[in-house]
């Protein structure tokens, strides 16, 4: 399991005391690192993904009066569905949703582009996210909640890449809906924000690449304007500003946590 990688103590204000949140993809990499910050900055969190065995021992460790695990495939509506609404009947709300479920695939070049792996990847990086924030939305509208709605974007939603085509696709779709979607539901008070990461060594680029984690930071460190190496803790301190009240009147907005990575695009 990736360990947190900065001291879990240095909590000084909490950010997000008392709420309900929603983490999917929870069980490893920027969701998980997400899951200790929420949980540091008071929130009950219910962990949401497909890798059952790393969310239940997320739970073990964090303890089961800070949060639950439930397992939920984005890709499938009635799953997520059923993930609020039991969240909203055991926990009584839901004031954040961080919608951060993703995949990519090897090799998506446009002349070897392979529809059905499209399919999958958009099942999980778009439907899997509408129907987060779809579901989130409609339990805080019903609710009165003022709540906040996080998607994990990426640096390629607003570039291109020639080899991973599909996620770039993906990634450009979950920027449309946030921006869309903070339009929606601004009305309702709620806010629609997401987090555009750099590359980072967590299990997608690792698997992707076939490297280890220092390698994966190695290879794109010369890609970062900014001096260092990007690190899980980094975007998880953005999504809990975009989930505070610190954020109170930011919505529609793409935070972009990379060092300022350079881009042609
Ligand atoms: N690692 C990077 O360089 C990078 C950069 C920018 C954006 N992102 C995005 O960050 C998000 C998190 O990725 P990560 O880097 O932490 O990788 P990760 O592989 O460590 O985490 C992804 C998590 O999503 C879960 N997941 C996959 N399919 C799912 C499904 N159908 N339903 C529920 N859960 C599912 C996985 O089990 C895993 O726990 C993704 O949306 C990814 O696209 C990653």
């Amino acid at each position: 399991m990736e360990k947190s990688s900065s001291p879990s103590s240095s909590c000084p204000k909490k950010k997000i005391d008392g709420r309900v949140a929603i983490v999917t993809g929870g069980a490893s990499g920027i969701g998980e690192e997400t899951v200790h910050r929420f949980v540091e900055h008071g929130a009950f969190v219910v962990i949401a993904d497909i890798q059952d065995e790393r969310g239940q021992a997320l739970v073990s460790t964090l303890g089961l009066n800070n949060c639950a695990y439930v397992h939920c495939d984005v890709s499938d509506e009635d799953q997520v569905s059923s993930l609020v609404n039991s969240t909203v009947e055991r926990h009584g709300r839901v004031d954040i949703m961080f919608s951060n479920a993703g995949i990519i695939n090897p090799n998506q070049d446009i002349l070897g582009f392979d529809i059905p792996m499209y399919d999958r990847l958009f099942g999980v990086n778009v439907r899997g996210t509408i129907a987060c924030v779809k579901h989130a939305a409609r339990a805080m509208v019903e609710g009165g909640v003022r709540g906040s709605i996080i998607c994990t974007a990426s640096v390629v939603a607003s570039m291109g890449y020639p080899e991973q085509i599909d996620y770039v696709m993906s990634k450009h779709a979950v920027l449309g809906l946030v921006r869309s979607a903070a339009k929606g539901l601004g009305q309702h008070g709620i806010r629609v924000n997401c987090a555009s990461p750099g590359p980072m060594g967590t299990s997608l680029l690792r698997g992707l690449l076939g490297l280890g984690e220092g390698e994966v930071e190695s290879h794109f460190e010369p890609f970062s304007q900014l001096k260092g190496v990007l690190k899980v803790h980094h975007v998880a301190d953005a999504v809990v500003f975009l989930a505070s009240d610190e954020a109170e009147f930011i919505t529609g907005h793409n935070l972009a946590v990379d060092g300022c990575f350079r881009s042609d695009n």
